[in-house]
């Protein structure tokens, strides 16, 4: 069996978990609450930013070039493509886009990035890819399916964040799977583990982020200093 086969076995439940997360679904009926659309795109713009720096880390852990093109690719579709689905979520909320940038992490995302940095940054070539793997698997498995399912067109108020999903450069994350069961080959056990377990976690992960974002899940206090100012420290 291919390493990534043991991977897709160790998470398929928390796959199908995110497919009934009610943002997932809120998307595929083009239905969701102002608050949940402004949330998601409030932390996915910072959780991104933290992606193109844990694709960074990964250019240092590179002995070949093609795994360094590998890595460039992704900052460059996170840069240049990934405002896409943001836009599209921020006109059906009714916001623009640069009023959603720059708010400090609420406590499931700030976790997930993190880790994904922490983990990027002692671990090896094979930890990077498994701790940023989850992101591109659970969000192709959600766009083919919403595509599959809801076969949107352009009336659909989700359009282009479906199309964007599953129709597009995810799956890009193939080349990451062929990576990391070519590496797992040759791989201790010891390693291959805490690379199921890395994948694990960013499943979860992955399925917090949905659900805090439906229900705009924040900081139980505000954050505010005693001098009154607001703490906007990520
Ligand atoms: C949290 C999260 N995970 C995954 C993706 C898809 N790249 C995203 N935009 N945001």
């Amino acid at each position: 069996m291919k390493f990534s086969e043991l991977l897709w076995q160790d998470t398929e439940h928390i796959f199908e978990a995110c497919w009934e997360n009610p943002f997932v679904q809120g998307i595929g009926k083009g239905e969701l609450p102002k608050a949940s659309l402004v949330h998601y795109v409030k932390q996915d713009f910072e959780y991104l930013n933290a992606m193109i720096k844990a694709k960074a880390i990964g250019v240092t852990k590179c002995t070949s070039r093609e795994d360094m093109i590998m890595f460039k690719d992704t900052i460059d579709f996170v840069l240049n493509s990934e405002t896409h689905p943001h836009h599209n979520l921020c006109e059906q909320a009714g916001v623009a886009y640069e009023e959603l940038q720059g708010y400090a992490l609420a406590p499931a995302s700030q976790h997930y990035v993190l880790h994904m940095l922490h983990h990027a940054e002692k671990g090896t070539l094979g930890d990077v890819i498994a701790v940023t793997l989850a992101c591109p698997w659970v969000y192709l498995n959600v766009g083919e399916r919403l595509m599959k399912e809801v076969e949107p067109d352009g009336s659909h108020p989700f359009n282009d964040w479906i199309r964007f999903y599953g129709d597009r450069e995810e799956r890009e994350m193939y080349k990451y799977i062929d990576r990391l069961d070519e590496l797992a080959e040759t791989a201790a056990e010891e390693e291959k583990q805490r690379w199921r377990t890395l994948f694990m976690e960013g499943c979860q992960l992955e399925y917090m982020f949905f659900e805090d974002a439906y229900h705009a899940k924040d900081w139980p206090f505000a954050r505010t200093l005693t001098g009154g100012e607001k703490s906007n420290a990520k």
